[in-house]
C-alpha cells in the first residue's frame, strides 16, 4: 500500500523559497553612487580571502537581476530571501540617501512580485557602511539610531511590496567572526570589543523593529544561526564546556531579543570582567515583539572541553560522519533537535528556516548541461524530512529558504566553497540549475509529498 501521500505533505502554505545575500552575488560594490562596506576593504586588504577573492563581480547580480528573477520563477521558487545592501542606500551609512542604490531593489521586487514569488528582505547581512566603521561601526552605541534610520527608509519605500523584514541575519557570526577571531570584516580580535558589538548588535535590532513598528503595516523578524551542542562525554568538563558552547551560540541571541536578557554563563564563564553591566533601558529596546523567527542550521557540533580562548570548549571530529567542503557534519537530526528546543523555550513562535544547505565538491556542467550534485540532493532531502518530524512535533515551521540560490562568494573563503542548487560559471556568468534544483523544484511543486 503506497505510503498516504498526505502524511509526507507539509503545511498548505508553507513558504518555499532559496535565499542570498547582497555583497555575495551582486557586484557592482561602488555602482551608481554606492558607498563601500566594511567588505569591500577586508576583501581587498591583502590575505584576508582565499585567492583574494572579492566582491568586485561575485554573480553579478546587480546587472542580471531580470535574468534571475526569471530562473527563480523557473525553479517554482515561492519566495525569495535576499538582503539589501546599505552603503547602497546610504552610501555615507547615515543622511544621504541615493536614490539609485534604492531604485535597484524597488525593481527587483516589484520584478520578484509580478512573477509571483514572495520576497523576505534581510536589512543586515553582514556590509556595514565602511564610513560607519570609521566612526566605530558596532562598537559605537549610535548604532542603533544609525540602522534604525536606514531600515526606516526601505520600510518607507518598500513595506507592503516587502511583507516580511528581517532585521539581522546571524548576529553570532558578526561578533564572533568579525570582533572575537578576525576571520571576518571589520576582522578585530578582542574579547572585550566582542561583548560590545553583541549588545549593539541586538540595540539595533530592538530599535529597527521599533522604527518598523510606527512605519510599517506587515511582519518583522530576526534571522540566527544555531547549531546544537552534544556532550562528547558525560564528564563533569565535557558537560559544562557544552553548556558554554550552547549558551554562547545558541541561547544568546534569542534570549536577548525574546527573553530580554543574556544566559549567565557570558559573563561567569566566558568573558568574564569582559561583559559590561548593561542598564535596563537597553534590554527593554532590544526585547521587542516579533513576527517571525529565522533559523539558519547547518551543522551541530560535539563538544568537548578544550583550553579553546575564551569559550574553552571545542568540536570532535565524527569518525562515523559525514562531512561537507566546509567541514560541517551531516546531521539533520540537529534541526529536529534544535527547532524543538526552540518552541519549547521560546513559546512556538512562526520559524522559517532562512538558510540550510551544504558546498560539496560539484563536476563541472556536463555536456548535456546537467551538474550532478546528489550529495547535496541528499542534504536537502534530509534537513526537509528533519523539518516534517519537528512539524510533527509541533513546531509551528512556515517556510524553508534553501541556502543558495546560486554559487557565490562564500567570504573569507572567497569562490572555493559552492552552496548553490544552481551553478555559476564565473568566467562566463552562465547559470545552469543542478539536479539538486530540479529535485527541489519537484518538492515544491508537490508540496513536499515528493520527497
Ligand atoms: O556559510 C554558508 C552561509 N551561512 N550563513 C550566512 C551566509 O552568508 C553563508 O554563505
Ligand atoms: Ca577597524
Amino acid at each position: 500500500m503506497a505510503a498516504n501521500p498526505n502524511a509526507r505533505r507539509f503545511p498548505e502554505g508553507f513558504l518555499w523559497g532559496a535565499a542570498t545575500a547582497a555583497h555575495q552575488i551582486e557586484g557592482s560594490p561602488m555602482a551608481d553612487g554606492a558607498g563601500p562596506s566594511i567588505w569591500t576593504r577586508f576583501a581587498h586588504t591583502p590575505g584576508m580571502t582565499v585567492n583574494g577573492d572579492t566582491g568586485d563581480v561575485a554573480c553579478d547580480h546587480y546587472n542580471r537581476w531580470k535574468d534571475d528573477v526569471a530562473l527563480m520563477a523557473s525553479l517554482g521558487l515561492k519566495a525569495y530571501r535576499f538582503s539589501t545592501s546599505w552603503s547602497r542606500i546610504l552610501p555615507d551609512g547615515t543622511g544621504r540617501v541615493n536614490q539609485k542604490g534604492l531604485d535597484f531593489y524597488s525593481r527587483l521586487v516589484d520584478e520578484l512580485l509580478d512573477k509571483g514569488i514572495e520576497p523576505l528582505l534581510t536589512l543586515y547581512h553582514w556590509d556595514l557602511p565602511a564610513a560607519l566603521d570609521d566612526r566605530g561601526g558596532w562598537l559605537n552605541r549610535d548604532v542603533a539610531d544609525w540602522f534604525a534610520e536606514y531600515g526606516s527608509v526601505l520600510y518607507r519605500a518598500l513595506d507592503g511590496r516587502v511583507k516580511k523584514w528581517v532585521t539581522l541575519n546571524e548576529p553570532w557570526v558578526v561578533t564572533d567572526g568579525g570582533y572575537l577571531h578576525g576571520a571576518l570584516a571589520p576582522g578585530h580580535r578582542s574579547k572585550y570589543e566582542t561583548p560590545i558589538a553583541t549588545h549593539n548588535l541586538m540595540r539595533a535590532h530592538g530599535a529597527a523593529v521599533k522604527a518598523y513598528r510606527e512605519i510599517g503595516k506587515h511582519e518583522i523578524g530576526l534571522v540566527v544561526n544555531i547549531e546544537p551542542k552534544y556532550p562528547n562525554t558525560q564528564s563533569p568538563e565535557d558537560l559544562a564546556a557544552t553548556k558554554r558552547a550552547h549558551a554562547y551560540m545558541n541561547e544568546q541571541y534569542l534570549d536577548a531579543a525574546l527573553l530580554g536578557k543574556y544566559p549567565p554563563e557570558l559573563k561567569n564563564e566566558i568573558f568574564g570582567d569582559a561583559w559590561p553591566e548593561w542598564a535596563d533601558e537597553d534590554y527593554a529596546l532590544i526585547k521587542q515583539k516579533l513576527d517571525f523567527i529565522g533559523i539558519n542550521y547547518y551543522t551541530r557540533s560535539v563538544t568537548q572541553a578544550t583550553d579553546s580562548y575564551p569559550l574553552k570548549a571545542g568540536a570532535v571530529r565524527q569518525k562515523l560522519g559525514t562531512y561537507t567542503e566546509t567541514g560541517w557534519e551531516v546531521f539533520p537530526q540537529g534541526l529536529t533537535d534544535l527547532l524543538v528546543w526552540a518552541k519549547d523555550r521560546y513559546g512556538n513562535l512562526p520559524t522559517y528556516i532562512t538558510e540550510n544547505g551544504a558546498a560539496f565538491f560539484d563536476p563541472a556542467v556536463a555536456e548535456e548541461g546537467r551538474v550532478r550534485d546528489p550529495l547535496r540532493m541528499g542534504y536537502l532531502k534530509k534537513h526537509l524530512t528533519a523539518i516534517r518530524d519537528a512539524i510533527d512535533q509541533g513546531c509551528d515551521i512556515r517556510g524553508y529558504m534553501v541556502w543558495s540560490l546560486l554559487d557565490n562568494l562564500e567570504w573569507s573563503l572567497g569562490f572555493s566553497k559552492r552552496f548553490g542548487i544552481v551553478h555559476v560559471n564565473y568566467g562566463t556568468q552562465e547559470r545552469t540549475p543542478k539536479d539538486s534544483a530540479r529535485w527541489y523544484s519537484k518538492a515544491i511543486e508537490t508540496h513536499g509529498a515528493s520527497i
